[in-house]
């Protein structure tokens, strides 16, 4: 199996439907994430603090570019798409599934949230930062599946059924 990527902006579930995708087709997941605090031994807030957003998306990039092409589901990043390079890696190399997400969907899911820097912008700048997002995971999907008003487990199913 070619390796799966998943994108879409930040609690539109790749996470939680990367780690549920592992267990259904026993791939093996790699959340790029988590391998950034890992690596940099640093958690993403940490790193937007100290070092600011570029330096989290050189990290991200360097994090994709290292990841394997065969056979495993990657949960990215919700700015993975803003970057070429790492479209263009995910392209050439694998599927793109791109979990699409309302706003206010994604409000009440982040209602409490404090893990994510781009979180904590104001509403206006949130809605400004997800519209031009849209387009980018629209543009760079090979397979769009909706995920408002479903559950997990049912998305996952979805993944499962449409990759045959
Ligand atoms: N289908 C769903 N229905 C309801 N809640 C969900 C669903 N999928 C994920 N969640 C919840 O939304 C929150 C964010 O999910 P998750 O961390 O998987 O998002 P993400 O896309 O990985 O975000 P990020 O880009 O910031 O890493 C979690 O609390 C998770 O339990
Ligand atoms: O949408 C984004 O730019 C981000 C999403 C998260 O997955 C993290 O990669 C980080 O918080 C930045
Ligand atoms: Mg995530």
């Amino acid at each position: 199996m070619k390796t799966l990527y998943l994108i879409g902006f930040m609690g539109s579930g790749k996470s939680t439907i990367g780690e549920m995708l592992s267990s259904l087709l026993h791939v093996p997941h790699i959340d790029t994430d988590n391998m950034v605090e890992e690596v940099y031994e640093q958690t993403i807030a940490e790193i937007f603090q100290n070092n600011g957003e570029g330096t989290f998306r050189m990290y991200e990039s360097e994090v994709l570019k290292n990841t394997p092409v065969q056979n495993h589901i990657i949960s990215t990043g919700g700015g993975i798409v803003e970057r070429d390079e790492n479209v263009l890696f995910m392209k050439e190399n694998g599927v793109v599934v791109y979990l699409e997400t309302s706003f206010d969907e994604i409000a009440e899911r982040l209602e409490y949230d404090q893990t994510r820097p781009l979180w904590s912008k104001n509403v206006q700048e949130k809605k400004d930062l997800f519209i031009r997002r849209q387009k980018l995971y629209e543009k760079n999907t090979d397979i769009l599946v909706h995920t408002d008003n479903k559950s997990a487990i049912e998305i996952t199913e979805e993944i499962k059924a449409l990759l045959k």
